[in-house]
């Protein structure tokens, strides 16, 4: 028996190290009309949650999960988002969905939040175990493996490994990559994102031969003992990960601040993990998304205009040990700035910053 078929509705989660891509794939998923009857929860790091209003036009139910990372601070939150939106399918507010995908933050560990849900008495009568999905940047990953605890816990869990990416990988990083993510899960096929054939629907997939009982508790996913895992230099980092959100609430030059976004990843893109905003450019109707990774700058794209009447321009960084008072000083000598030049002040804050 299938597990839809049973009426156990399936959870699958999303994860992945910060900026591999889990947004994209999720955007990708719900284009889809297979995917609509799907309900999505988002959960975020920073204290501004930029993930909902950047997965735009979907239909369907989408809950953010403010104020901290679902593995710690916002298990309870998670727990009754669920529930919620459980007795509302019930009481016919909300259509009949018949899967959910849950996006971790990007420093989520899985183990803590598939706990959670095994925990509830309540989602376990009604929610059964569906997918954890995990996309590995093909351009920072094996940095990441290397330094974060969480990226390996995210790839060992794993019963579908996306690599992403690989369109913009140089080298031979991918074999490399490759062969790291095999020792750490010998048995989740590894997808490539940009794979055209790539089939969504072995993603969301529930696992056929089992009933949504046993699933529970023979799946990977619900997991009591999480396995251990040590990163390869031995070092469990979280403290001096931070994060910091930015708001600015007139037209930003983008030239500047290109240039100034390049600047500051180009020298300190090893303590940045990720920056991610929606700027209002100067002469421009609609709202641009801008993406950082580390040394990466994606390209900027034109979403396809405001999620709201806000049109606050926001930005939020995490950051691994870099002074985020620095940062937001240079940001503030940034946006005084009225020509489309790189103001010195912020130019030289990017230069000190240590
Ligand atoms: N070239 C390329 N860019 C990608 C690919 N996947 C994601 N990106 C870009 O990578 C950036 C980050 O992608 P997101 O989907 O926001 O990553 P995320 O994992 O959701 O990020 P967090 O939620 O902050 O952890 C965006 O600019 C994406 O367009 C890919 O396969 N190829």
């Amino acid at each position: 028996m299938s597990i839809e078929a049973s009426g156990f509705l399936p959870i699958n989660l999303l994860t992945g190290f910060l900026g591999s891509g889990k947004t994209t794939l999720l955007k990708r998923i719900l284009a889809d009309p297979a995917f609509a009857d799907t309900a999505v929860l988002i959960n975020e790091f920073g204290e501004i949650g930029l993930d909902h209003d950047l997965v735009e036009s979907v239909d369907g139910e989408m809950v953010l999960l403010h104020s901290g990372c679902v593995c710690c601070t916002v298990r309870g939150e998670l727990a009754a988002a669920l529930r919620e939106l459980y007795s509302r399918r019930e009481s016919g507010l909300l259509p009949p969905f018949r899967r959910v995908i849950i996006e971790s933050t990007g420093l989520a560990d899985p183990f803590p939040v598939l706990s959670t849900i095994k925990a509830d008495p309540v989602l376990r009568h009604h929610f059964c175990a569906g997918n954890v999905i995990t996309t590995v940047d093909a351009v920072n990953g094996l940095r990441q493996l290397d330094t974060y605890i969480e990226s390996n816990r995210q790839a060992a869990i794993a019963d579908r490994l996306i690599v992403t990416k690989t369109d913009l990988e140089a080298g031979c990083e991918g074999e490399a990559l490759q062969a790291r993510l095999r020792t750490l899960n010998p048995d989740a096929p590894i997808l490539r994102a940009a794979d055209p054939d790539l089939d969504l629907s072995s993603l969301v997939a529930v696992q056929s031969n089992l009933s949504a009982s046993s699933s529970l508790s023979q799946s990977g996913f619900y997991c009591e003992e999480p396995m251990q895992l040590v990163s390869s230099d031995g070092v469990a980092h979280q403290a001096a990960i931070s994060s910091i959100s930015l708001s600015i609430n007139q037209p930003v030059d983008w030239t500047a601040f290109g240039l100034w976004l390049t600047m500051l990843l180009n020298r300190h893109g090893e303590r940045i993990l990720r920056v991610k905003g929606i700027l209002n450019l100067s002469g421009e109707e609609r709202p641009v998304a801008v993406h950082g990774v580390q040394h990466l700058v994606h390209t900027p794209v034109h979403m396809d205009g405001w999620p709201s009447e806000d049109r606050t321009s926001r930005l939020v960084f995490i950051l691994d040990g870099l002074d985020g008072d620095l940062l937001k000083r240079s940001f503030v000598a940034f946006t005084l700035a009225r020509m489309p030049q790189m103001p010195s002040a912020a130019y030289s804050m990017i230069a000190a910053a240590r």
